[in-house]
Order: C-alpha cells, then structure tokens, then sequence
C-alpha cells in the first residue's frame, strides 16, 4: 500500500483496513461480520468513519504564517483559514516521499491514533486534505513551541517549573496507557506546548498499541514494522536495547530523562556518540548534580529502575504510586490542567535578514510560497522575522544535537 492508497481508502471519511498484502500488527483474525479479534477477545471493526475527515481544501484556502518546524518527513507551518479565519498547523508530507522512505505505516498510524485520541494535552486532529503532492494534516496549532526550546532558553528548569511540566505529563501518560497505548518516543522535542504555556504532547507515528488496547490499530506491511524499535537513542531505556517487548516502562523510564534533562539542561546518559551513550544506558551510568532535590532525585531514581515492572507506575498501584510521590506534593491532580502554567522564555534574537531569507525559502518550499504573497507586507515581516527566529533555533537544534539523536 503507498500513500496514495492511504488516502484513497479515506474517501467519504471511511478507512478501509482490508489490505492483501500486510500482516497485522496484533495478529488478529476477521470473522465474518468484519470484525477483528485478538487472543483476548479485543475487537477491532475493520472499517470505521474518521471523526476528523478528509476535506476537499486545497493549500490556496490557507494563508500560511510561518513554519513551526521541520521533521524527518514532513514541514508544520501555522496556517490561517481564509473563509473562517481559524489557526492550524498543517503538517505537510510528501507523498512520494513517504512512499520512498517507506513511511506511510507511520503517517497512517498517527493518523488513526490521533483521531480517536481526546485529551487536552493531546494535539487535535481536526482535518486531512490532499492535493497531487501532498498530504495535510491539520492539526491544532501549538504556539509556545517545544519543551526543548524552553530548556535551550532558559538553560535549566527549576524544579517549581518543571513540576508544573511533568504533572501534566504524567496526567497524558496515564490516559494513553490507560487507552492501551504507549508513545515509545517521549522527549522534550516531542512536548509541545500552547501560547498559554500548557502541556501538547505529539508525534504519535511510533506509537505502540498494547493486547489490551480499545483503539482501533492498522496492519502494517512486512517491510514497515511499525511492531519493531523506533525512539530516540538518549531516552531508550536498557530493555529495549536487549530486544525486550515494549510496555509502558518504556514511557516512564523516557520521563525520567524528561525530569532529568528539564532539571539540569542534559538528558543523562547523553555522550558523544551513539554507542557511548547506549553503554552509559545499560550501566545505568548517570550523575546527580549537586543542586538537585532529594524528591527530584528520587522520583528520577524510581522512573530510571531497571527493571521495567518496578518503575513507578508499572507496578500493581498504577498511576497512584507516581501520583503520591513527594515531589508532585501541592498538585492538585484533579485539576492539574488548571494549574498556572510557567511563563515561556522568548526566542533569542538573531541576525535577521540574514535568517528571514531562510524562512522565506522554507515556507515557500513548504507549499505555501503563492498564498504567502497574499500576507500584507507588515504580518509578512512580522511572520517572516519570527519564523527567522525558530528557524535558527532548528538550526542550532541540529548542530547540538548527535546524527542519532534523531530518528
Ligand atoms: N501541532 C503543532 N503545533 C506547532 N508546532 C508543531 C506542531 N506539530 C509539530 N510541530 C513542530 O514541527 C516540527 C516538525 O514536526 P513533525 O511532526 O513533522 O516531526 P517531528 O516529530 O519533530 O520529527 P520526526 O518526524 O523526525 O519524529 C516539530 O519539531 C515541532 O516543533
């Protein structure tokens, strides 16, 4: 199946999951009324309508503002729609791309998944569209950028601040792993947060669906195991380096380094390579600094456990284990999204021009080149400076960060 087919399958909202040519990923069976069942009786329907569907826009419907960022396979631009004025980020991918890359397991799978997925710390998937080129997704637009650029500007997060982060964290964890699903590529990257400073959490293309999970899953062919190991080498925890099968460990053990990297500025088995950084992983080899507290570092102690089974949370308490910690002590967890969040440190200033070239070259390569002409000059300005700015941060972003810490 290519991307194409991905879409095609999607018209009139419907999604057909018949496919002759893959295995699925939990093996179930189709009995005759259509529905899967896994060994333990799940049931999986093998066609079902998108709550957000396919719609007949074109990019010429968008006035596209600048670019939040760019992944290993697609461009997010923040996107104003023309007739309603509302804001989106489009994430955009290449269909031929993702055919080539073998990609369009994982642009399935977090197509599927976030659209059954509804939590306020989850981005929303409100629409998809396509065009000869392209396929978008839009998506709610998270304004504040990533948890990573907070780290970068603020240099370290005070433990007031990042408990706000991690409670808020914990409160998505706890309703995906609930829902039977685990992330697999929990980072500071991947925690996107609103103009309001609040807690997204996005990239749900490595996510794993557990026996037990009520989410409706796709197969996946032979040649793009989206069942295999897929992460971020800093935050993969020691079972998965011995090819253990994946559990929710696996998110606890990567929020750990979460707390870790927010705390100190570094995740903490990073070192200079990919090899050095999985020996210091499988030794657990990791420092405290100084100022750390005794809380921090024993909630960090408890989520970097070797054992899977013994982190917080995994074992027969659940989420009230991590919950009760003492250093969560003064969270209101019923109310955790009303919490007062941090103020966000601005972007750095950077040689304008010199980077407001850049940002143009992106957007308009982005798609978006004939509908930004269509910006008056001023917000063309504002939008260009501001994407300039980001643009340097992804740049910077790429220079400090190994080839394998990213996928
Ligand atoms: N909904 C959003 N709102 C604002 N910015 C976003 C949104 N989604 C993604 N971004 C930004 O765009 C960048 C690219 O996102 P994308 O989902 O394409 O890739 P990624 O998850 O960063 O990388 P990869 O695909 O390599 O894992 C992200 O790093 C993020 O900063």
């Amino acid at each position: 199946m290519d991307s194409n087919d991905l879409l095609q399958t999607e018209m009139g909202s419907k999604l057909s999951l018949q496919d002759s040519n893959t295995t699925p990923c939990l093996t179930p069976a189709a009995d005759n009324n259509g529905i899967e069942r896994n060994g333990n009786g799940v049931q999986r329907s093998k066609s079902f309508a998108f709550r957000a569907p396919q719609e007949p826009f074109r990019i010429e419907d968008f006035e596209c503002e600048k670019l939040h960022g760019v992944g290993s396979y697609s461009r997010v631009v923040r996107a104003k729609k023309k007739d309603t004025g509302k804001i989106y980020a489009l994430k955009i991918m290449d269909k031929r791309f993702i055919a080539k890359e073998k990609k369009t397991t994982y642009v399935k799978l977090e197509r599927i998944v976030l659209d059954q997925l509804d939590h306020p710390g989850i981005i929303k998937l409100y629409f998809t569209f396509q065009d000869a080129s392209n396929i978008y997704l839009g998506l709610e637009s998270c304004d504040g950028g990533e948890l990573f650029d907070q780290i970068s500007r603020k240099a370290c997060i005070s433990e007031d601040e990042a408990r706000f982060y991690i409670a808020e964290i914990v409160d998505v964890l706890e309703y995906l792993h609930k829902l039977g699903l685990i992330h697999r590529d929990v980072k500071p990257e991947n925690i996107l947060l609103t103009a309001d400073g609040h807690v997204k959490l996005a990239d749900f293309g490595s996510v794993k669906p557990m026996e037990n999970t009520s989410i409706s899953i796709i197969p996946t062919t032979s040649n793009e195991k989206a069942c295999t190991f897929v992460g971020t080498a800093a935050y993969v925890p020691p079972e998965v380096l011995k090819h253990a099968p994946p559990t929710i460990g696996n998110d606890l053990w990567a929020l750990g380094c979460t707390l870790y990297q927010m705390l100190s500025g570094i995740s903490p088995f990073k070192d200079g390579s990919e090899w050095l950084t999985f020996q210091r992983i499988m030794a657990r080899d990791f420092k405290f600094p100084e100022y750390f507290s005794s809380e921090a570092r024993h909630l960090i102690d408890c989520l970097l456990d070797m054992d899977p089974s013994k982190r917080l949370a995994s074992g027969p308490d659940g989420y009230a284990s991590l919950k009760s910690h003492p250093f969560f002590k003064g969270v209101d967890w019923d109310n955790v999204r009303g919490m007062l969040a941090p103020k966000l440190a601005p972007p750095l200033t950077v040689d304008k021009e010199d980077e407001a070239e850049d940002a143009g070259w992106l957007l308009s390569h982005a798609g978006c080149g004939s509908t930004n002409d269509e910006v008056p000059p001023k917000e063309k300005e504002m939008a260009s400076s501001s994407a300039a700015v980001e643009n340097k941060e992804n740049k910077a972003k790429f220079s400090t960060i190994d080839a394998f810490d990213s996928k």
